[in-house]
């Protein structure tokens, strides 16, 4: 079975390369531009692969906030035109969310059929762009996840041994709490829920993030642990790292159906941190 993917060099779409080899077709922004949907739509109408699985989206959270409709176009539109042309060819297309749409609030973690409400701009797009591939009324998996990392690309732990390189101690916050989430788990889970809808699984939303939940704070700890680069990670309120985009402070995802369906289990984080602080991506 063949999956067109939309990204090629992002933390997922280079885990889905890897892992998905030559049944993996990736495009990057110079080949499918999320900015243009029509233009994605018709890449997708188009195509001979078996199932569509869009690892591409506007991830500066921060950046959402100051152009909120050009970060629609890309989450949104573009996801919901793409997923419209699945639909007309019965193809299986699989978008991936974020627990940014709910706000953070309670310590309960967050169920597939609890009610979003995001925060930030980002969050908004992203449910935005849920609600147009539900819309599309063809076959989909929406998964939404949290905290990916990886060892290569723009992530919180690149940017921990990144900063770790130059700096003695770090201020990180303690009072956001989530699953941080392998790119290579994302990609297998990924991979296994388009194989499970090409053979006729019902559509569906469900949650995937990796296991425990922790603070930024922990798992800043935890990197540092492996790394060995003796960091001091200082503890602090989310107050004292202003930010343009508020940030929920209950990132947990409850994965239970996602198991209980395709018997897809949460990650390890921890277990696969060695590998991802060797530049790997966790699977
Ligand atoms: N990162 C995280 O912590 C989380 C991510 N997610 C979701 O997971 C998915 C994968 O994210 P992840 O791999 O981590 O993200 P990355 O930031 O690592 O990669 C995003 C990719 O999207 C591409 N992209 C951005 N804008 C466009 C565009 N206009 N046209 C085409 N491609 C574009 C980028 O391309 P280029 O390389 O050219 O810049 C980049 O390759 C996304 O849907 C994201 O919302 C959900 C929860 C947490
Ligand atoms: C670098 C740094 C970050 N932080 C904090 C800021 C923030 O609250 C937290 C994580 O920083 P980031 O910039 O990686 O966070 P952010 O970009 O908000 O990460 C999010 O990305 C999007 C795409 C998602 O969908 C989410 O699941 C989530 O992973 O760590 C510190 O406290 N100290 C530091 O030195």
């Amino acid at each position: 079975m063949k999956s067109l993917v939309l990204g090629h060099d992002g933390q997922l779409a280079t885990a889905l390369r890897r892992l998905g080899g030559d049944t993996v077709i990736a495009l990057d922004r110079g080949a499918a531009d999320l900015s243009d949907p029509e233009a994605c739509a018709a890449l997708v109408r188009d195509t001979r692969a078996d199932a569509v699985i869009n690892a591409a989206a506007w991830t500066d959270v921060d950046g959402a906030e100051a152009d909120e409709a050009a970060a629609r176009v890309v989450n949104a539109e573009a996801p919901a035109a793409m997923a419209r042309a699945a639909a007309e060819r019965d193809l299986p297309f699989l978008q991936v969310s974020t627990e940014y749409v709910f706000d953070g609030s309670g310590t309960a973690p967050w169920r597939p059929d609890d009610t979003p409400a995001p925060l930030n701009a980002y969050g908004r797009t992203k449910l935005a762009g849920e609600e147009g591939v539900r819309a599309a009324g063809g076959r989909h998996g929406i998964l939404r996840t949290s905290w990916v990392i990886s060892g290569t690309g723009r992530n919180f732990l690149t940017t921990m041994l990144h900063m770790g390189a130059t700096h003695a101690g770090l201020r990180v916050v303690d009072d956001q709490v989530g699953g941080p989430t392998p790119a290579g788990g994302l990609a297998t889970a990924l991979l296994t829920l388009a194989r499970a809808l090409a053979d006729g699984h019902d559509s569906g939303t469900w949650h995937y993030a990796g296991t425990p939940d922790v603070s930024w704070a922990q798992l800043a700890h935890a990197i540092f642990g492996v790394s060995g680069q003796g960091v001091r990670v200082q503890p602090i309120p989310t107050e004292e790292q202003p930010r343009p985009a508020p940030r929920p402070l209950n990132s947990r995802l409850d994965c239970g159906t996602l198991e209980r369906d395709l018997g897809i289990a949460r990650p390890d984080w921890q277990a696969a941190l060695p590998d991802l602080v060797r530049g790997g991506d966790g699977a």
